[in-house]
Formats: C-alpha cells, sequence, structure tokens
C-alpha cells in the first residue's frame, strides 16, 4: 500500500530567504495527522508543495505515490484542499460553485455527493445562495465542501477553525473524523493545539522551516510534559515539599506541584499529615500539547 504523503528532502527558498529546510515526512493511509509550528514556521509552504501549487527547490513530494511534480494531475486527484484563505467566486451560488468545481475534476453528474456535503456541513439551506452573500463560517463551510467534491483520499486543512464559532468547529470536527473513520487520510494544521490532541494520532512540530519532532500524541505527551498535582490545603506547605512547588498562592493555600510519578502522591499526602495539614483538595492534571509546544518551540532550532 503507497503512503499517503512522502516527503524527501524537502528545501524551499524565496530568494535568500530559507523557508524550508530538508523535511522528510510519511504520512501512513488512514492516519489523522497534524502539522504544528508557529507562525511563518513553514505550514503553508509545505501545504502548497503538497498541493503541486509551489515547486520545491530541493526534494521531492508524493501524494499516494504520485510524485506532485511529475505525475500533477494524479498527484492532484487524490487530494482536497481547505485553502486558509477564503477563495470564492461572488458571482455564483454554493451548489454553482460545487458543480463547477466537479467539473474542473470530470465529474459533471456528481449532484448526489454535493447533496450529502451539503447536508452534512449545514449548507442544505443555502444551496441557492450566492456566494457573496453568506457570512464567513458558511463561505469556510463551502470551501470544505469545494475540496471535497471528488472525494480525495487525502484530505490536507490549513487552519480551518480560524475565527470559526463553536458550533462550526463541532461539525467540522464531526464530518472530518467520520471520513477519517472511513479511511481518509487528513492533515490538519491547527494553532488550537487541543483540537490537534483530541484528533490527531500523530504530530509533527515545525520550526523555522525545519522538523522539530515527528511523534505520536500519547508518546509526545509522555516524553516532553509532566504530570502536575493541584493541591488545596488549609495552612503553609510542608518545607520538604518546597522543591515541588510550580506555582503557588500562600494566602488561600493552593500549590501546583511537579510529579514525575503519580505514585508520588503518596508522600506528598503524608508530609500534609505530619504537619496536621487538612487537604481541600487534590487532582492530578494531565500535560497538555500546550506545554509540550512551548517546550520544545523555546529550545530546537534556532
Ligand atoms: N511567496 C513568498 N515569498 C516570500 N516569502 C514567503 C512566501 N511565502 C511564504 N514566505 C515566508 O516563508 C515563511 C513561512 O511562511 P508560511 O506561510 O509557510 O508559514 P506558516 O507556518 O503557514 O505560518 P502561519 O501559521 O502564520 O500561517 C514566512 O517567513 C513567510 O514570510
Amino acid at each position: 500500500m503507497s503512503l499517503a504523503l512522502e516527503l524527501s528532502s524537502v528545501s524551499k527558498y524565496f530568494g535568500q530567504f530559507r523557508s524550508l529546510h530538508e523535511v522528510s515526512l510519511t504520512v501512513e493511509q488512514g492516519e489523522f495527522f497534524a502539522l504544528l509550528g508557529p507562525n511563518g514556521a513553514g505550514k503553508t509552504t509545505l501545504i502548497n508543495i503538497i498541493a503541486g501549487l509551489s515547486k520545491p527547490s530541493a526534494g521531492t513530494a508524493k501524494v499516494m505515490g504520485f510524485d506532485v511534480q511529475t505525475r500533477f494531475r494524479d498527484a492532484r486527484r487524490s487530494i482536497g484542499i481547505v485553502p486558509q484563505e477564503l477563495v470564492f467566486d461572488p458571482f455564483f451560488s454554493v451548489r454553482e460553485t460545487l458543480r463547477f468545481q466537479s467539473g474542473y475534476f470530470g465529474l459533471p453528474n456528481n449532484d448526489d455527493w454535493i447533496d450529502e456535503l451539503l447536508s452534512s456541513l449545514g449548507l442544505a439551506d443555502k444551496a441557492d445562495n450566492n456566494m457573496r452573500t453568506l457570512s464567513g463560517g458558511m463561505k469556510r463551510r463551502v470551501m470544505v465542501a469545494q475540496a471535497l467534491v471528488h472525494k480525495p483520499p487525502v484530505i490536507v486543512l490549513d487552519e480551518p477553525t480560524a475565527g470559526v464559532d463553536v458550533e462550526l468547529r463541532q461539525t467540522l470536527w464531526k464530518f472530518i473524523s467520520g471520513l477519517n473513520a472511513k479511511g481518509h487520510t487528513i492533515l490538519l494544521t491547527t494553532h488550537y493545539l487541543e483540537e490537534a490532541e483530541t484528533l490527531c494520532n500523530r504530530i509533527a512540530m515545525l520550526k523555522k522551516g525545519e522538523i522539530l519532532t515527528v511523534d505520536t500524541t500519547p508518546n509526545l505527551l509522555n516524553k516532553h510534559a509532566s504530570q502536575t498535582l493541584a493541591l488545596h490545603i488549609n495552612g503553609v506547605l510542608p518545607a520538604s515539599l518546597e522543591k515541588r512547588v510550580l506555582k503557588s498562592s500562600v494566602v488561600d493555600g493552593r500549590y501546583t506541584l511537579a510529579l514525575s510519578r503519580p505514585a508520588e502522591i503518596e508522600d506528598i499526602l503524608a508530609a500534609c499529615r505530619k504537619d496536621h495539614l487538612d487537604v481541600l483538595e487534590c487532582a492530578i492534571e494531565k500535560p497538555d500539547l500546550e506545554e509540550v509546544f512551548v517546550q520544545l518551540m523555546s529550545g530546537g532550532a534556532q
């Protein structure tokens, strides 16, 4: 079985400026993969190369085994891209936009799938509305439908939820997760790290055009971030626990303590008991992707 995406030593220069440096990455069919990185890391540049819209300065990119340069048409048919910007023709209705896009892929009788897309994305009652009359969120839904008219095996979403409301996020993720469950490969870029943490099985982190790390989501969380203990006591923390303090509010006895293993909670509670302190609240807090992201971005490639 071919890989959904295969990037080999992809570099991209804009004049003297290096936007991507020897990026190598593989994504298997059926994965829900996140590409994360701060503004300007090179995520959109990489997506443009995968889409065949931008030529790499060096290296190769393949979609479903097709080289995006030498087998452009096959590669393009295999991928659906939801771009960051809202690009639309203001003179077409929603349905006309989707029919036009279907025609572009040589699919003249595509109305059953178009109807399914419209209904799944909450656009059924907007089908005959002119694109320019839609709200930003509705236009974003059309962008998603447009990327999917040809049922591509690989779906790329470039910050699809930037500035959209909760309802659209939920509709979108339900729909995209359903497609992933049916075997479609998803590549997502987002600045909402909790979305990546919840949805994606693997994550690549990019900084200044270089991949800092690629790993499964649980591995990233376990390797780079530690659990913490939120402790609320009716007094001052025992001196023996001070080395663990990450955050403290002595006034009301609330502390966040470092915890390398959940079992260490026993020592912490024993120290409190010894000092005759009442434990009013005690909760282990899971590490999150934001912590990992900040940690990795503050080190790594400069
Ligand atoms: N056509 C271009 N000409 C010159 N520089 C460019 C061009 N396209 C991108 N860049 C530069 O390449 C770098 C990477 O940009 P890119 O848009 O890929 O980042 P990104 O990770 O998608 O950022 P964001 O999260 O802000 O969308 C940036 O410094 C950007 O200014």
